[in-house]
């Protein structure tokens, strides 16, 4: 039965090691969040409009869907059992199709995000599915390093394949679980965000749509053959860290960070190439580490070390900004813990991993000079779901009308009132593919 309305949810990630390095192919690992994108789908009365509705990006455009070159758009993919097939570039073609559509977006972000949707609503979908509104909400910090368009696209890619019927909604709330079928919706839906994740930054290594996709916490490989799938190993047994998230709220684009790494490899190859591989070789041991069977205090503290030697090869490669640069200053002067960027870089977050035998004294002090240089500090648990489904069904009666009132959704204040009113802590039965 497809459904008129509903919602899907994908979660954030942190990088701990191997950002960047991870786009050349080397070992990186990274976790999923609590904090997560949320994506309501609900249908339009004129069901010839397809509609957006992005508030956190202030981003509001409808298309007719008879405007889409459907017949040209199709000349250009490939199916297999009627399935889209994913390909290792975007089809150039179809961008331009695209791109016609939305000749007067004047706004870079706006214009990216317009096209990542519409890339995979051409190839998820067909002129057959009635027009719906899609919202999204998210209470991540967007543009911060936390996989904010990972988790956008998880949950369109999701959204736009139940739509259509190239995958079935999930009918469990167990999420642990390994059925094949399951396997390969989830399989489909990640080849499918790493899609909406090239439109953003051209080159994702597609940690960040794995994490948001399966959720839980990987040690992730690039595979540089092409249509190889990725080495993706789940580390079941993440040891337990305190981590405090710091960030700096300085705004930066992934697509422009990536680039300049690529621009710094290709100028000074012989010396931006041993640093990936170390970085490579860095994430491998604590990959070591993290699943040794004794994980203690000595652990710990290596690991720590690991951190610093990470954030200094960063800072190498050019991704740094001083803002991040403050957070490792205060957090090293205060004593708290091994501090390095995450994700992208280039502003949005950095990672403490904390000493747990620094006084929590010197914990506070440490957060209320990161306030007063305006960054925003929280500490963080690790290991969210993957990506989950809500309908009507999942909800009782007396709190449909609020949970699925897209007037109110598109509404909501905050985090806090998200998380509330639909989020997956809460009480309502979320499923897992
Ligand atoms: N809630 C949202 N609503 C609409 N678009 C979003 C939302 N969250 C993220 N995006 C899209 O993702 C873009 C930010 O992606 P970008 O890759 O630059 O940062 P990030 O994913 O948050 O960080 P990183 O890639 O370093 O983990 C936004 O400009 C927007 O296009
Ligand atoms: C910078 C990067 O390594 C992580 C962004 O979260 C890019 C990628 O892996 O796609
Ligand atoms: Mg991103």
């Amino acid at each position: 039965m497809t459904e008129t309305t509903f919602f899907v949810s994908a979660p954030g990630k942190i990088i701990i090691f191997g950002e960047h390095s991870a786009v050349y192919g080397k070992p990186a690992i990274a976790a999923a969040l609590s904090l997560r994108a949320y994506l309501q789908v609900s249908r339009n009365d004129n069901e010839n409009e397809i509609t957006l509705k992005f508030p956190d990006i202030d981003l509001s455009y409808t298309w007719n869907k008879h405007d889409i070159p459907w017949t040209e758009i199709r000349k250009f993919i490939t199916y297999e059992n009627g399935k889209p097939v994913t390909t290792e570039e975007l089809v150039p073609e179809i961008v331009d199709k695209i791109s016609n559509l939305l000749g007067d977006i004047p706004s870079r972000t706006h214009f990216t995000t317009c096209l990542s949707f519409l890339y995979l609503y051409t190839h998820l979908c067909t002129e057959d599915v009635p027009g719906n509104t899609f919202c999204i909400r998210s209470t991540l910090p967007i543009g911060a390093g936390l996989g904010s368009s990972a988790s956008t696209g998880v949950c369109l890619a999701a959204a736009l394949s139940v739509l259509s019927g190239k995958i079935n909604s999930p009918t469990t709330s167990i999420h642990d679980k390994s059925s094949k079928d399951e396997t390969h919706q989830l399989e489909f839906i990640d080849n499918w965000s790493l899609m909406g994740e090239k439109c953003f930054h051209g080159n994702p290594s597609g940690i960040d749509n794995a994490v948001a996709t399966y959720g839980g916490a990987v040690m992730f490989q690039r595979v540089s053959v092409p249509s190889q799938p990725s080495i993706r190993t789940t580390m079941r047994n993440f040891p337990s860290m305190k981590l405090l998230l710091t960030n700096t709220k300085i705004p930066r684009s992934t697509a422009d960070l990536v680039g300049g790494v690529a621009k710094r490899n290709s100028e000074y190859p012989k010396l931006t190439s041993p640093i990936l591989d170390a970085m490579g070789n860095l994430a491998s041991e604590a990959y070591k580490i993290m699943t040794a069977p004794e994980f203690g205090h000595v652990e710990l503290e290596t690991l720590r070390e690991l951190v610093e030697i990470n954030h200094g090869l960063l800072v190498a490669i050019g991704v740094s900004h001083p803002a991040l640069e403050k957070v490792k200053v205060i957090a090293d002067i205060n004593k708290i813990g091994a501090t390095k960027l995450t994700g992208a870089g280039g502003g949005g977050c950095a990672i403490t991993l904390i000493d747990e035998s620094s006084p929590i004294e010197s914990i506070h002090k440490a957060i209320n000079e990161f306030g007063r240089e305006g960054f925003d500090s929280f500490e963080t648990s690790l290991g969210g779901k993957g990506v989950a489904m809500l309908t009507k069904h999942d909800v009782s009666e007396e709190n449909r009308n609020v949970v699925f009132s897209l007037e109110e959704f598109s509404a909501l204040k905050d985090s806090i009132s998200i998380e509330h009113q639909i989020g997956t802590s809460g009480t309502n039965n979320w499923k897992y593919w």
